[in-house]
């Protein structure tokens, strides 16, 4: 007898063809070693590119996670899934009441993952020393200006001092490398750009620019209004000397340059003009409790539930750690951003984790 389709659904098996190994690999080859962690989507900024002026509807508190199921899951990371490197991110993550703790906690750990931040430095300039004691091994910063009042206008509040000390009180703590991210927008930040490099220089600290993604909260973003990566370096090229790193980039986001054959570098991210998803390593975890294969995916794997269900054991820690497998097995090859079906993803970047 021909069996009828019924059109009922079936339980999926999410891991359909992947090997019986512990990591993070995914249907591509590639494996997720770098957990990016998002504690909260709230800022006290507001960057045109990321926030609308009056902030996003935040993510009710009973939602978050608290500082000790982040740590759980970060250790569930180190110990069952091959994580070597924890970068705290957000929203802002400097507002999480646990950040100190988190840092101690994954400082901890064995093997001991890298531990890094990625940063508006608001507050920094008081709590750089507290954090690298703690465990914080480096830090990016995100300064797309260094004239106040284009700072004021892009970030929407005049908070540039408070910045500048947050990269002095980084570099007085002894965290190292000390790189700063910088947007371009036309016609607003780009004539400062060899100013921010000169300031980056005497620093001592590694600037790389970005090119804007089409991941703002208010889908403004515009193909043909982005600073592509040629036009950033034809910038640079008018006031200095670039020569192509030879170091392998590897999983790196950024393309470096040297500066005017000195010990400086620069770099480019151009995720929209040369993406690198190929050799993408990273893995999300949202600070509602969701694990992102990839920024720009359409899937997330809630993990929040599990770790609430029931008390703490090593068997439900292995189920967590089982579906996070399955989450990153599932990811997608790349962003997308250049098909002509490309979707925005459902979160803008401060709720995923920048
Ligand atoms: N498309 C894409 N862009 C990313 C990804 N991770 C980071 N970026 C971009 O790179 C910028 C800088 O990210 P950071 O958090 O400073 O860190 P990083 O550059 O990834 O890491 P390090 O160079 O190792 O410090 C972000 O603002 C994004 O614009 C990613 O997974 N995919
Ligand atoms: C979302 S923020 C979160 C961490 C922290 N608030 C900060 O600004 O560093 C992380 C990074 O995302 C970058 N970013 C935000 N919106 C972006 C966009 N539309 N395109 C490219 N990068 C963006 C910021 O410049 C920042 O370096
Ligand atoms: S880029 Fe960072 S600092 Fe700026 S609004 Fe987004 S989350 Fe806040
Ligand atoms: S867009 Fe997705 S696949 Fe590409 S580098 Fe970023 S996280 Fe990885």
């Amino acid at each position: 007898m021909n069996s009828i389709p019924l059109g009922i659904p079936t339980a999926r098996d999410l891991s359909v063809g992947r090997p019986d190994v512990p990591g993070l690999v995914d249907r591509f080859g590639r494996v997720a070693t770098d957990l990016r962690v998002s504690v909260t989507d709230r800022c006290n900024l507001r960057c045109t590119y990321c926030m609308p002026a009056e902030g996003l509807e935040w993510m009710p508190g009973d939602e978050l996670l608290s500082t000790t199921e982040v740590s759980r899951l970060i250790k569930i990371a180190v110990d069952h899934l091959g994580i070597e490197e924890i970068r705290f991110t957000g929203g802002e993550p400097l507002l999480f009441h646990g950040l100190g703790e988190l840092i101690g906690c994954a400082a901890d750990l064995v093997p001991r993952p890298q531990i890094s931040l990625t940063t508006n430095a608001l507050g920094l300039e008081h709590r750089a020393g507290a954090l690298a004691a703690a465990g914080l091994d480096r830090v990016n910063i995100s300064l797309d200006t260094v004239d106040r009042d284009t700072f004021a206008s892009i970030t929407r509040r005049d908070r540039l001092p408070a910045v500048l000390a947050g990269i002095d009180a980084c570099r007085a703590a002894g965290i190292a490398p000390i790189k700063v991210n910088a947007v371009l927008l036309r016609g607003v930040n780009d004539d400062g750009a060899c100013d921010l490099l000169r300031y980056c220089i005497d620093r001592d600290v590694e600037l790389r620019f970005i090119e804007q993604m089409p991941i703002d909260s208010d889908n403004a973003w515009a193909a043909q209004n982005m600073i592509t990566a040629e036009e950033i370096l034809a910038i640079l090229r008018s006031e200095f000397s670039l020569h192509p790193e030879s170091e392998a980039r590897g999983s790196a986001p950024a393309e470096l340059w040297t500066v005017d054959e000195s010990r400086h570098r620069v770099g480019v991210i151009a995720s929209v003009t040369r993406p690198f998803c190929g050799d993408c390593n990273r893995v999300r975890l949202t600070a509602d409790g969701s694990v992102r294969s990839c920024l720009f995916g359409a899937e997330e794997f809630d993990l929040r539930g599990q770790l609430r269900s029931s008390e703490p054991t090593e068997s439900v820690d292995r189920a967590i750690a089982q579906r996070w497998r399955e989450a990153v097995w599932r990811k997608q090859p790349g962003h997308g951003i250049n098909d002509p079906g490309f979707l925005h993803p459902t979160r803008p970047m401060s709720a995923i984790g920048g």
